[in-house]
C-alpha cells in the first residue's frame, strides 16, 4: 500500500516489511530497534548504484518560504499581540465579513507584512489554481486517481461538473431527489416497519468519515427551532465502535418494530461497520423473525460500494449511493448525511445545510485571497505551524450544539494532512498537520485553560454567535444566559493576548511572593468567527469554511490531502490478530508469529485472567 513512496520516506517512516530482511534485521524489527534496521538498510542502499539526485520541489527550497522564516524569526518575535492590538489600521485589515460570517484574526502573531508575505507563499505554490483544479473536478487525488468533488455535492441543480465525460451535479441530485422521497415515505407514515408500526427511531451504523459528519451536524441541529419541530418525536442514534457497549449504547430503549436501521460505510467493507451491521440485523430479527420484510422495512445503505449493500441483503431501491470522488471525511453532503439527517429533520433541513456550505463553497472559489475566509485561515494555520511551530490548535465553540464540531474537524484535518511526504512523494522537511482538538465553552474554561494560559502555547479558534438557538432571560440576572456564555467569548481572546504582568499584579496587591504564579505571559494566539446564529444553514457554511481551511494547508505544503494510507497498517496487523485470537480460542493453538511482548499480551488476553502469568522467581 505504500509502495507509491520514494525510498527516502519508507526509510524515515520505519514501517517496512520484514520479509525480505537478513535474519538479524528481521531481528532489529522485532525487538522494535528502529535505528538499527535503518542503519542496515542504508548500508544496503550505499553499496547499490547511487541514483541521480533529483530536484526538490519542496515549497520551503523557495524564496517566498525563506522570507516568511526571515519574518518569523526576525520580525515578529519583536512585537507582541498586545503591542499588535494597539495599531487600529491593522486591526481593521484584519476584520473580514462574508455572508454574515465575521472572521477577527486581529490576535493572530502577524500584521501587514506577514499577510503579504503569506499570500505571495500562496502565489508560488499556485493555490489558487489547486482549488479552481479541486472545484472543477481534476484528478488531484494522484495516489488513488480520484477527483475530489466534495464541493459538487452542494452544487444547485444547473451547475455542471464533468468527471470522466460525466456531469456530476445530475447524478447528485439524482440520488438527492430519492433521498428526499423517501425520507418523505418513512417520515409520512407510508413506508411502515414490518409489523405495521410508523418508524420513528434511526440508528446510523458507521465509522470514521461515516460517522464524525453526520454526528456533527446532528447535534447542531437538535436544539435548532425549526429542526427541533420538524424532528418531532424521532431519535437520531449513531453506532460507530465496534465495542458491543457501543451496540448496548445506541440500543438502549429502543424497540426494533419501529426503528430503522441505516448502514452507511463508503466501502462497505470496513470491518466495525460490517460486524456492527451484522449485530444490528440480529437485533431486528431476533425480535421481529427473519422474513424478508424485516430487512427490506427497516435496513437501508448508504454506500459506493451498491453491489455490496445488495449482497448484505439490502434492497437495491434502499441503497443510497455515492463516487469515488467523495472522500469519506468529505461525505457528510452525500448520502452519508442526506439518509439519516432528512429521515430526522426533514429533507429541507438538510437542503438548507447544503445551501450554506455551497455559499462558501463559492465565496472560495472566487474572492480574492486577502476577503476569502477559509484561505486566510488556512494561510494563517501555515504560519502557525510550519513558521511559528505551534504544533497543535484548539477549538472551542461557545455552544454546546457544536459539541461534535472539533472530533468532526479532527478527522477531516489530521486524516487529510497527517502525511510525511508531497504529492510527489518527496519528504518534507517542515511541520505540517496541526493536532486539532476542542471542546465547547464555557466547558473548556474549566478544564485545560489553565495549559492554553499559563503553559504551551496554542494557537486557538473561538467560534461565537450572536443569538442563541434558545434563549433564555431569566428574571433577576444581569444579563440573558446567552450574554453570559458570550462575555467569555470575548474575554478569553483578550486574556490569552495580553496575558498580566508581574507590575499589574503588584498593582492589585498580591504578595511578592505569588506574582511568578499570578503573572500570565500572554502573546498567545487566536482567531474569532462570530456568526449570527447556529442553524442548519450556517451548520453548513462552518462545514465549508473547515473543509478548505484543510485543503488550503495541503495545497500550500503540495501534499496530498485527500488520501489516508495511515490507517491501513494497524487494520492488516488486526487482521492477522484476529485469525490468531480465532485460531487460540476455537482450535487450541498456540500464539505464534507475534514478538515476545505481543505474544504475552495475547496469552494474558486469552486466558482471562491478568494476575496468573507472572511467574515468581524461584528461591535459591
Ligand atoms: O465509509 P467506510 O468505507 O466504512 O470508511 C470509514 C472510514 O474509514 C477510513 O477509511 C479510515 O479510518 C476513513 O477515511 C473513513 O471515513
Amino acid at each position: 500500500m505504500l509502495g507509491f513512496v520514494g525510498g527516502v520516506g519508507v526509510l524515515n517512516s520505519g514501517f517496512v516489511g520484514s520479509a525480505s530482511l537478513k535474519p538479524e534485521s528481521r531481528h532489529a524489527v522485532l525487538e522494535g530497534k528502529r535505528v538499527g534496521l535503518r542503519m542496515v538498510l542504508s548500508a544496503e542502499k550505499a553499496s547499490s548504484v547511487e541514483e541521480p539526485k533529483k530536484e526538490s520541489k519542496l515549497i520551503s527550497r523557495t524564496a517566498e518560504w525563506a522570507a516568511l522564516k526571515k519574518h518569523a524569526t526576525e520580525d515578529i518575535p519583536l512585537t507582541s499581540i498586545k503591542e499588535l492590538l494597539a495599531d487600529e489600521e491593522r486591526n481593521n485589515e484584519m476584520l473580514v465579513n462574508y455572508d454574515d460570517i465575521f472572521l477577527d484574526f486581529t490576535r493572530q502573531r502577524a500584521n501587514r507584512k506577514t499577510l503579504d508575505l503569506l499570500f505571495k507563499l500562496a502565489e508560488k505554490a499556485n493555490l489558487q489554481e489547486k482549488i479552481s483544479g479541486m472545484v472543477s473536478g481534476e484528478k488531484i487525488n494522484i495516489t488513488e486517481d480520484r477527483a475530489v468533488l466534495h464541493t459538487a455535492l452542494r452544487a444547485a441543480k444547473d451547475e455542471k461538473v464533468m468527471v470522466d465525460g460525466v456531469n456530476v451535479v445530475v447524478e447528485v441530485h439524482g440520488v438527492l431527489d430519492r433521498i428526499k422521497q423517501f425520507s418523505e415515505f418513512v417520515r409520512s407514515g407510508e413506508h411502515v416497519g414490518a409489523t405495521g408500526k410508523r418508524i420513528v427511531n434511526f440508528v446510523a451504523c458507521g465509522i470514521g468519515g461515516s460517522y464524525l459528519g453526520p454526528d456533527f451536524v446532528h447535534e447542531a441541529l437538535k436544539t435548532d427551532p425549526i429542526a427541533a419541530e420538524a424532528a418531532g418525536d424521532r431519535h437520531l442514534r449513531f453506532l460507530a465502535n465496534v465495542d458491543p457497549v457501543d451496540v448496548k449504547r445506541a440500543t438502549m430503549e429502543l424497540e426494533p418494530e419501529e426503528t430503522m436501521v441505516i448502514i452507511i460505510s463508503k466501502t462497505f467493507t470496513t470491518r466495525e461497520t460490517m460486524v456492527n451491521a451484522i449485530t444490528m440485523r440480529d437485533w431486528l430479527t431476533h425480535a421481529m423473525g427473519d422474513g424478508a420484510e424485516v430487512v427490506s422495512q427497516h435496513m437501508v445503505a448508504c454506500s459506493s460500494n451498491v453491489e455490496g449493500a445488495k449482497e448484505f441483503g439490502i434492497n437495491e431501491e434502499n441503497v443510497f449511493g455515492f463516487w469515488d470522488w467523495v472522500g469519506g471525511r468529505y461525505s457528510v453532503c452525500s448520502a452519508v448525511g442526506a439518509v439519516p439527517l432528512s429521515l430526522q429533520y426533514g429533507f429541507d433541513s438538510f437542503e438548507r445545510f447544503l445551501s450554506g456550505a455551497r455559499s462558501i463553497d463559492r465565496h472560495f472559489a472566487s474572492a480574492p485571497m486577502e476577503k476569502n475566509l477559509p484561505i486566510l485561515m488556512g494561510l494563517l494555520g501555515v504560519w502557525n505551524i510550519s513558521h511559528l511551530g505551534f504544533k497543535t490548535r484548539a477549538m472551542h465553540p461557545y455552544t454546546e450544539a457544536l459539541v461534535k464540531l472539533p472530533a468532526h474537524i479532527q478527522q477531516v484535518d489530521m486524516e487529510s494532512n497527517g502525511k510525511h511526504v508531497t504529492v510527489h512523494g518527496e519528504e518534507v522537511d517542515f511541520e505540517v498537520g496541526e493536532i486539532d482538538w476542542g471542546e465547547p465553552g464555557t466547558n473548556g474554561q474549566h478544564s485545560f485553560f489553565q495549559l492554553l494560559h499559563m503553559g504551551q502555547v496554542v494557537p486557538c479558534d473561538f467560534i461565537g454567535f450572536c443569538e442563541s438557538q434558545n434563549p433564555i432571560c431569566e428574571d433577576g440576572l444581569p444579563v440573558s444566559n446567552h450574554d453570559e456564555l458570550m462575555a467569555n467569548f470575548f474575554a478569553q481572546p483578550d486574556a490569552l493576548a495580553n496575558g498580566k504582568t508581574a507590575q499589574e499584579c503588584r498593582d492589585e496587591g498580591v504578595p511578592e511572593w505569588l506574582i511568578p504564579h499570578k503573572t500570565f505571559s500572554g502573546n498567545r494566539p487566536s482567531m474569532s468567527i462570530l456568526m449570527k446564529v447556529l442553524d442548519a444553514y450556517t451548520t453548513g457554511q462552518l462545514l465549508a469554511l473547515y473543509e478548505h481551511r484543510t485543503a488550503v494547508e495541503g495545497f500550500i505544503w503540495d501534499l496530498n490531502s485527500f488520501d489516508q494510507w495511515g490507517v491501513e497498517l494497524g487494520k492488516t496487523l488486526a487482521t492477522t490478530v484476529r485469525k490468531q485470537i480465532s485460531k487460540s480460542r476455537y482450535h487450541n493453538e498456540d500464539v505464534t508469529g507475534f514478538n515476545s511482548a505481543t505474544t504475552k499480551l495475547l496469552n494474558v488476553y486469552l486466558s482471562g485472567s491478568v494476575g496468573c502469568v507472572f511467574e515468581e522467581e524461584p528461591v535459591e
